[in-house]
């Protein structure tokens, strides 16, 4: 059964808020309808290891972010909802799921 459709309620602003709280390396996009992290990998590999990890995570919650490689081992991720246009439960619990992968950061990375 998909996680996430086009009946996926919508979190309220104080939803958004309290969850955000605890997500504490994502910031919310200015019409409040992602979230996202973004850090300096290692190198490469290390960007490259931590997307294919995010990858199985993902999969297997059936909710895929937006993955931006902006250069060799800077890594930007956005989360939300494209079925509803917006933030649902199942992004704040992505995000915590791919809170969880560890990454080799870059030494001056402030992530
Ligand atoms: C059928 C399948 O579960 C849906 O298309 C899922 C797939 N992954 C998804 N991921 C995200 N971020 N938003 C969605 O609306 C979405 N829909």
């Amino acid at each position: 059964m998909a996680k996430c459709c086009a009946d996926t309620p919508l979190l309220t602003d104080a939803q958004i808020d309290e969850s955000l709280g605890k997500l504490t390396a994502w910031n919310l996009s200015e019409d409040r309808k992602l979230i996202s992290r973004a850090f300096v990998a290692k190198n490469f590999v290390s960007a490259m290891n931590f997307l294919n990890s995010a990858a199985e995570v993902a999969e297997a919650e059936g909710h895929h972010p937006d993955f931006h490689l902006t250069n060799y081992r800077e890594v930007k991720i956005d989360v939300t909802t494209h079925a509803i246009g917006g933030l649902a439960e199942i992004d704040m619990e992505l995000a915590a799921k791919l809170d969880a992968i560890k990454v080799d950061y870059s030494p001056k990375s402030n992530n």
